[in-house]
C-alpha cells in the first residue's frame, strides 16, 4: 500500500499536557462562552478531489494524500475553529488490517491521524507567531489561542455500513449471529444479538491507541444508540484512558437518536460517565438542533455540543450527497445564535459544511461577544 514509513512515523506524538477535565471550562472562558469546533472533514476531502468510496472513508486519505488532510485542518483553524477532529472516523484496525497491513502498520496509522493533526496546529501556532494582529490581510484568522485536537473514533455500524462485501464474509466467518447485523445497521440499531461486550472489544484497541497518541480528547462521534454509548462509557472507565471524551448522538427525527433509543437515555449515559466532558448532537439536519438541545439539556449539566450537516440529503444507494438540498451557510448561520441561546457552548459542523461555513460562525460568535447586553 501507499503509505511511506515516513507518514507512520512522527515526532510530534508526545503526550499533549493540556488534557485535562478542565480543559472544556477553559476553552470555553478563552473564547468568550461559546468554542468552535470545525466543520465536515471527509466531505470536505472529497470537495478537493479525493475519492473516499472507501471503507476507510477518510482515513483513506493517509494513503493516498496527507497532505490534504493537515491542509483542511489547517483551513479549518485559519476560519477560526478552536476545535479540529481528526480523520480517523473510519479508521479502524480492523478495516486497516483487511486491506492486508499487519496490526503493528495499522495502529501506526491510526497514530497517525492524530499526528497530522497536531501538525497542522504547530504550523498555525508558527503562522501567528509571524502576525501581529488577529488576522491576515486574506481574511485568514491567526489568532493565537488554546487549540485541542479532537481524536475521532466513528460508532462500529459506520464501520460495518460502509463496509465493501469482504467485510460481510469475514464477519460470517467470524461469527454467524453477527451476518444479520448488515441488515439494521444503517438504521443504527445493532439488534437483540449484539452485545456490550462485542462492542467494548471491537473499540478498545483503538481508543486506547488514539488516546496515547496525543490527542487532547475523543470525539466518540454520530452515535447512533445507547448499547455504544454504554459500551463507550465503561471502556474510558474500565481501561482508565488518560485523556476525556465528548459523546456526540444523531439523529434523524429531531427526537430521539438515530436507532429510536431515547436521546435523553443517552445523555443520561454521557452525564454519569465522569470522563466524559461534553455532551450533545452531529450530523443532524439544523431544522432539528434547537429542540434537540433542549432535551440533552434535561439529561446533562455538561457544556453541551452541537456540529449540525448542512441538512443535505444523502443518497444511500447512490452514495452521494443530493445537491443543494441543504440550507445555506447563511441560514445555517443564522440558527448559531438561537442555538447558544438555548444552552449549546460547543458549536461547528459536520457532513457538508465548510471552511465557510466555519468563517462565518466565527464572525458571528465575534459579534455576539462584542454585542453590549451580552456583556
Ligand atoms: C458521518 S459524520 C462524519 C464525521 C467526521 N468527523 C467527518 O467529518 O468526516
Ligand atoms: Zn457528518
Amino acid at each position: 500500500m501507499g503509505l511511506s514509513v515516513a507518514e507512520t512515523s512522527s515526532s510530534s506524538s508526545s503526550s499533549s499536557s493540556s488534557s485535562s477535565p478542565m480543559m472544556i471550562p477553559d476553552l470555553l472562558r478563552q473564547s468568550g462562552s461559546v468554542a468552535i469546533i470545525d466543520g465536515g472533514l471527509t466531505t470536505e476531502l472529497e470537495r478537493h478531489g479525493a475519492d473516499l468510496n472507501d471503507p476507510l472513508w477518510s482515513a483513506k486519505c493517509l494513503l493516498t494524500s496527507p497532505h490534504l488532510i493537515r491542509r483542511v485542518h489547517l483551513d479549518y483553524l485559519e476560519a477560526g475553529a478552536d476545535i479540529i477532529i481528526t480523520a480517523s472516523y473510519q479508521a479502524t484496525i480492523q478495516g486497516f488490517e483487511a486491506k492486508g497491513f499487519s496490526q503493528e502498520e495499522s495502529e501506526a496509522m491510526l497514530k497517525r491521524c492524530v499526528e497530522i493533526a497536531r501538525e497542522a496546529r504547530d504550523i498555525y501556532y508558527e503562522n501567528c507567531r509571524e502576525l501581529s494582529n488577529d488576522s491576515a490581510d486574506d481574511g485568514r484568522v491567526l489568532k493565537h489561542r488554546s487549540i485541542l485536537v479532537a481524536a475521532s473514533v466513528g460508532s462500529y455500524g459506520a464501520y460495518l455500513a460502509d463496509g465493501s462485501e469482504y467485510r460481510k464474509v469475514e464477519i460470517l466467518l467470524i461469527n454467524l449471529k453477527y451476518l444479520f447485523l448488515a441488515v439494521s445497521i444503517c438504521s443504527g440499531d445493532y439488534g437483540n444479538a449484539m452485545d456490550l461486550e462485542f462492542l467494548k472489544d471491537f473499540h478498545r484497541r483503538r481508543v486506547q491507541i488514539l488516546a496515547d497518541a496525543g490527542a487532547d480528547l475523543i470525539a466518540f462521534e454520530t452515535v447512533p444508540n445507547k448499547l455504544e454509548a454504554q459500551a463507550y462509557a465503561r471502556l474510558l472507565e474500565e481501561e482508565d484512558i488518560k485523556i476525556p471524551a465528548w459523546f456526540s448522538f444523531n439523529s434523524k427525527d429531531g427526537v430521539h437518536v438515530v436507532s429510536g433509543d431515547s436521546l435523553l437515555e443517552c445523555a443520561a449515559i454521557a452525564e454519569a460517565c465522569k470522563k466524559v466532558v461534553a455532551v450533545g448532537i452531529n450530523c443532524t439536519p439544523p431544522r432539528f438542533i434547537h429542540d434537540l438541545i433542549l432535551t440533552v439539556k434535561k439529561g446533562t449539566t455538561k457544556p453541551i455540543l452541537i456540529y449540525p450537516n448542512s441538512g443535505e440529503s444523502y443518497d444511500a444507494d447512490k452514495k452521494e450527497w443530493v445537491q443543494n438540498t441543504g440550507v445555506s451557510d447563511d441560514d445555517f448561520v443564522s440558527c448559531v445564535n438561537t442555538w447558544c441561546d438555548v444552552g449549546a457552548s460547543l458549536v461547528g459542523g459536520c457532513c457538508r459544511t465548510t471552511p465557510n461555513t466555519i468563517r462565518a460562525i466565527y464572525k458571528t460568535l465575534s459579534n455576539r461577544s462584542a454585542a453590549p447586553s451580552l456583556k
